[in-house]
């Protein structure tokens, strides 16, 4: 249980925000920022057992699980190691002139209102940087081998569908500030899960993802999503009228179908399946079907946390079958996607009995003096490697735009 206490309410709230940043980082310990989408203020979640931070499974999302912000690598690795920042802080930009605390920052109290007074004003932010190296990044033409590459094991059967992705490196403008690009992507992208996450081990990321992997509702509902199928949203376009191609609507429906295939493991037949339907992500267009379990009305309590560990990672970001695909991944891609296409979000924070994970998309990974950006395209046996470059160019400009 969080306990609500007042907190410099004579600070403006940037500034405050600022503050409780410097407060995790000058201290080495984890800190989370994100912004649901079609929302207006930003939270904060601020671990101070560091330890504690370093999961195992991923999260439980029943109501009696900790409150805490999840933060997965798209695969399991000593170098990726999966988090689960149990709140002991948390700060919410909709009521900023207080705090919630937990038992073990309750205790500290006198000790975080110090610190907290001690930091100079125009504090400079120490993120965490990845201990990593820098991932390998493809060329164009490496990039087009690796799509061919997929397209033949889909020829040969050894996949049906693998999405395959990259890496690119590019430098920060001068006096870039990673709170004000956090602030940035909320104002480009009012419908994303915006999010930055800095931790030990993990490194700093910000992101804006369109991808829901698991949420469970305050009306106890839950549900998740196939996002799959890319164009751009040219000027003048219609969303609602948009033609597909019919490799997208194929790598669409594998998304869709895994789904189903989850809820029929879990033999749950109750979910409400709607779609697919063309949204609108940033300058892209996607198609998306949506699913819904209502959770009171079947007697099924793990639902969510089930659901999760069977979805992740889902053909939107891995393949079909799962583990070729992933194998192929593996031995093909060239890269460690670390954090790229694993999944975040809140846990019972700061509402009891909700949760909200996100697909980690259009996100890129902070470093000294460069970004490192991600984007995947899902390829089927229809795929052409200059196409799904292309695709990929589109993807990067999502988060890119905030280092212009
Ligand atoms: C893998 C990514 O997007 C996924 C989500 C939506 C559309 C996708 C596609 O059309 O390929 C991908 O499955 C990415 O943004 O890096």
């Amino acid at each position: 249980m969080l306990q609500r206490i007042s907190w410099k309410p004579e600070l403006p709230v940037a500034a405050r925000l600022r503050r409780l940043v410097a407060l995790a980082l000058t201290s080495g310990r984890p800190v989370a920022l994100w912004r649901l989408p079609n929302t207006q203020h930003a939270r904060l979640c601020l671990c101070l057992r560091t330890d504690s931070a370093y999961a195992g499974l991923p999260p439980a999302l029943e109501p009696t699980a900790p409150a805490g912000f999840a933060f997965f690598p798209f695969r399991d690795s000593d170098h990726n190691p999966p988090l689960f920042l149990p709140a002991d802080l948390f700060f919410d930009l909709a009521q900023p002139e207080e705090i919630h605390v937990s038992a073990a920052a309750a205790a500290r109290l006198p000790e975080l209102r110090q610190h907290f007074a001690a930091l100079p004003e125009s504090v400079e932010l120490p993120w965490h940087v990845s201990r990593q190296p820098e991932p390998a990044t493809a060329s164009r033409a490496e990039y087009e081998a690796l799509v061919a590459a997929g397209v033949a094991a889909i020829e040969t059967e050894t996949v049906r569908k693998v999405v395959s992705s990259r890496a690119v490196r590019q430098s920060l403008p001068a006096g870039f500030d990673a709170l004000a690009a956090f602030e940035d992507l909320q104002a480009r992208y009012p419908n994303a899960f915006v999010s930055l996450v800095s931790a030990p081990g993990v490194g700093t990321w910000l992101g804006a993802t369109p991808e829901v992997l698991a949420e469970i509702d305050e009306q106890q509902i839950f549900r998740t999503m196939a996002l799959a199928g890319t164009q751009p949203l040219l000027p003048g376009m219609k969303p609602a009228t948009a033609k597909w191609a019919g490799k997208d609507l194929e790598e669409h429906a594998m998304v869709a179908r895994y789904i189903v295939s989850c809820f029929k493991q879990l033999r749950l037949r109750e979910y409400d399946e709607q779609g697919p339907r063309t949204v609108v992500a940033g300058q892209l267009l996607h198609l998306r079907t949506d699913f819904a379990v209502h959770l009171r009305e079947v007697p099924f309590p793990t639902l969510g946390t089930d659901m999760l560990r069977l979805l992740h990672p889902t053909p939107a970001v891995g393949g079909v079958p799962k583990q070729p695909a992933l194998e192929f991944l593996r031995h093909h891609e060239g890269y460690d996607r670390a954090y790229y296409a694993g999944f975040l979000g809140p846990v019972n924070l700061p509402e009891t009995g909700v949760a909200r994970l996100y697909v980690n998309l259009r996100c890129l990974q902070l470093r000294p003096r460069e970004a490192i950006l991600y984007a995947g395209t899902g390829l089927t046996i229809d795929s052409d490697p200059a196409r799904e470059w292309q695709e990929t160019e589109l993807k990067l400009r999502t988060i890119g735009a905030i280092l212009q």
